[in-house]
């Protein structure tokens, strides 16, 4: 067991009450998990405010309380703790708590609306192909060298996130990969590790539930930015607009990258076909199997980054052209009546777009494109007319279904969806509930070499409505439809 003092070390303190050499047990943000010698961190949430249970801890058997504001009734015996931010408290503490493992890592987060798990898990496979043993912190899947556990965030929680780290550090990894959300950057969840470089792919409409504006969005960002050390590299993607912006009063190394502007890093695309992108990297020329604009992008911060943590420049390339797109990432099937069937987790504006453009770019005739797509519950509202105006602009018929409506009435959120489509374009939409359903219909109205995208879920494989999560796969669901229209 650790003391409470070993724990707190470099935690901002402005007030104690009690002894801080009491022994405890493990670190819990959640009153309901507390256990004997325990200590409770109370925190401020969008639902509900720790503070409210610090009682509950304590009847549970907590001998600590890490707080913002002292309760008004203190328990004798019981230490407290006053700090400005318990969400940074809490980072500190779990890093402290399993011995700091970021520190024996080479950590690189990757920030951005859009690409994260793209960069962090093709970054895992090419240090993995490079011969090192590499960790992995992603959306889909955490892996710890050969080893994976299911993943429910993007970014876990603080404690979470350490408990891999040091799995990690245990199993004699060097390099880790993770996806650093803005909910996570915002919930303070990476304080407390070192990163030994950060890297920004762009910056594009999501989380205005959560963030409020735009302006706020970006700020959460660079706040990722201004935190790494001198150490560290900030690569960063200048031909978007908040580029600069991301990298402004870092003291980490900044390094830039760019298929447009002036850049550290330059590519430029000589094609781009359905099987792949060939890609001018400096002078280097270079094949890679991902495709579209944006993977051209995904490919640059990937050299990159590599090459920032010391891999040879040729060496790159060579693995780079090796990569295997991600689960759920245009993940793609052509069925036995040349119906080519994508699956990809385009569930901003931006990404719908780039997606629908790539396929529009390599579409070669009549073939009809039909997107299948919905919107999540209990998420940015604002995005469901754009995302509609985008896929029934782009497609030759959209049909318009529900991705995880969580909370909400499923038809509700189409109704929103639908008040985005332009008139002219109406006749092409269709709205059918049952996502399952909606699927089946395009698969029925699929021609030889038609094109389907289903879009919003990418690697999911479940659909949560009401609150209850049932299994659902896209890319399992229509391979079924196909299968069964053919028999
Ligand atoms: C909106 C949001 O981000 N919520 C996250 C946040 O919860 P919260 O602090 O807001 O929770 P709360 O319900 O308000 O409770 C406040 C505090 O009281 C505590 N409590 C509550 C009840 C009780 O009886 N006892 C008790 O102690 C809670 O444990 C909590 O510490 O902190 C929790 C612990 O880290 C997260 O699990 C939780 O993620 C929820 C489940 C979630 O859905 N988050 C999504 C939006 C998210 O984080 N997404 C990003 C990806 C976004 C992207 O695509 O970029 C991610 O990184 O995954
Ligand atoms: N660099 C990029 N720019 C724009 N769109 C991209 C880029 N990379 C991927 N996409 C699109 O965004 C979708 C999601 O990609 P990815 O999962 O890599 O993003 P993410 O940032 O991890 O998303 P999340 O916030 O959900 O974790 C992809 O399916 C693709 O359509
Ligand atoms: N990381 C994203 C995932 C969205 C995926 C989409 N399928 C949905 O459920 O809305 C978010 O939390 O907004
Ligand atoms: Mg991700």
């Amino acid at each position: 067991m650790s003391t409470l003092k070993d724990i707190l070390y470099k935690v901002p303190i402005d007030a104690v009450t009690g002894n801080t050499s009491v022994a405890v047990n493990v670190i819990c943000f959640d009153s309901r998990n507390v256990s004997l010698n325990d200590v409770f961190v109370a925190i401020k949430g969008t639902e509900a405010d720790g503070h409210a249970y610090i009682k509950g801890a304590i009847e549970k058997g907590a001998v600590a309380i890490i707080c913002e504001e002292m309760p008004s009734d203190i328990v004798n015996g019981v230490t407290y703790v006053q700090v400005t931010d318990t969400h940074a408290a809490l980072a500190v503490m779990a890093a402290n708590y399993y011995g700091n493992p970021s520190a024996d890592l080479r950590m690189v987060g990757i920030t951005g609306t859009n690409g994260k798990t793209t960069i962090a898990t093709l970054l895992y496979q090419l240090f993995r192909k490079a011969g090192y043993k590499v960790g992995l912190i992603s959306t889909v899947k955490i892996l710890v060298d050969k080893e994976e556990y299911k993943a429910t965030h993007t970014t876990p929680d603080p404690l979470t996130i350490n408990y891999y780290l040091d799995l990690m550090t245990r199993a004699g990894v060097e390099y880790c990969f993770m996806e650093v959300s803005s909910h996570g950057i915002a919930q303070k969840r990476t304080e407390g590790l070192q990163f030994a470089g950060g890297v920004f792919t762009n910056l594009s409409h999501d989380h205005l539930d959560y963030h409020h504006t735009f302006a706020e969005y970006r700020d959460v960002k660079k706040s990722f930015f201004d935190h790494l050390p001198k150490t560290a590299f900030a690569l960063t993607n200048i031909d978007d607009k908040n580029g600069i912006v991301m990298i402004q009063n870092t003291v980490a190394k900044k390094i830039t990258y760019a298929l447009k502007s002036y850049a550290n890093y330059r590519a430029k695309i000589l094609e781009n076909q359905f099987n792949g992108l060939l890609l001018k990297i400096g002078e280097n020329e270079v094949w890679v199997k991902l495709i579209g604009r944006f993977n051209a992008y995904n490919m640059l911060a990937i050299y990159a980054t590599a090459e920032l943590l010391g891999l040879e420049e040729l060496e790159i390339l060579r693995l780079l052209s090796e990569l295997e797109s991600v689960k759920g990432r245009f993940q793609y099937f052509i069925s036995e009546r040349k119906v080519t069937v994508i699956v990809d987790y385009s569930h901003t504006p931006d990404s719908l777009k780039n997606v629908l453009e790539t396929i529009n770019s390599i579409r070669t005739g009549n073939e009809e494109l039909i997107t299948v797509v919905g919107c999540g519950g209990d998420r940015d509202k604002t995005k469901r007319p754009v995302m509609a105006a985008i896929a029934s602009e782009l497609s030759t018929r959209a049909i318009f279904t529900s991705d995880n409506p969580r909370s909400e009435d499923p038809e509700a959120i189409i109704r929103d969806m639908e008040k985005g489509v332009e008139p002219l374009n109406f006749k092409k939409t269709l709205a059918i509930t049952d996502r399952r359903q909606a699927i089946k219909a395009a698969c029925q109205m699929a021609e030889e070499n038609d094109i389907i995208l289903i879009a919003g879920k990418g690697h999911e494989t479940y659909q949560e409505i009401k609150g209850v999560r049932k299994d659902f796969d896209d890319f399992r669901i229509a391979g079924e439809m196909m299968k069964e229209l053919h028999k």
